[in-house]
């Protein structure tokens, strides 16, 4: 299956990734704030419950394993991941919907999905979003009370092996140490306008005809 739109150029997509409690969210919310039009978020599929204020088809399409699983067999996802004891899933369909209405699509994917989309060789930028340290990033989870402690500790020892990640050559375009929200937005933002501005020099595109 081929991801969409992958040859004509309109497919650039902005992928955040980063240990759970990084500030992914934190700083996606920002630019749809400060975007709503240009930028549309392409809402995952996942087999964990809602937290509370979460909504249906907002934050993430919320389903069952059974139908998470139905999904991975007719090929629906561009990837997916268990994380944390959960599915996670990016669908076609959810980044279609983005690109067909001119926007610029961004995504939170874990740091499995993200070796797919690179794999598949997506016109994708990808975006790692670190906490300061290990300690600051259990004092944020804990302050976001989200999680039970036993989630709360299996998201601080995944966080260990997706930060080693940042190693990993050619695998993130930039990565972002979310020290103080606003400075770490503005280096996001920063940077996605400028590959924007360099896809735009490159070719006509809808993607890159947006301007942050
Ligand atoms: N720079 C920051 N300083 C202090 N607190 C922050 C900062 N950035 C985010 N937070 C807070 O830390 C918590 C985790 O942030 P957020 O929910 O955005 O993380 P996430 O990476 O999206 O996590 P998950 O993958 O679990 O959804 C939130 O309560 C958020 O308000």
């Amino acid at each position: 299956m081929n991801p969409p739109k992958q040859d004509n150029g309109k497919s650039v997509l902005v992928v955040f990734t980063g240990p759970s409690g990084a500030g992914k969210s934190s700083i996606i919310e920002k630019l749809k704030q400060d975007y709503p039009d240009r930028i549309g978020f392409s809402v995952s599929h996942t087999t964990r419950s809602p937290r509370p204020g979460e909504q249906n088809g907002v934050e993430y399409h919320f389903v069952s394993e059974e139908k998470f699983k139905d999904m991975i067999e007719k090929n629906e996802f561009i990837e997916y991941a268990n994380v944390h004891g959960r599915y996670y899933g990016t669908s076609l369909q959810a980044i279609d919907s983005v690109l067909n209405r001119g926007q610029l699509c961004v995504l939170d994917v874990d740091v499995q999905g993200c070796r797919s989309i690179r794999q598949r060789n997506m016109n994708a930028v990808i975006i790692f979003i670190s906490p300061p340290s290990l300690s600051e990033l259990e004092s944020r989870l804990r302050c976001r009370k989200t999680e039970s402690e036993a989630d709360l500790r299996k998201r601080l020892e995944d966080a260990q092996g997706e930060m080693k990640t940042c190693e990993e050559s050619n695998l993130y375009d930039l990565i972002i140490v979310n020290d103080v929200l606003d400075r770490a937005y503005n280096e996001a933002r920063t940077f996605i306008a400028e590959y924007l501005s360099e896809e735009r020099s490159k070719t006509k595109t809808l993607a890159s005809d947006i301007k942050l």
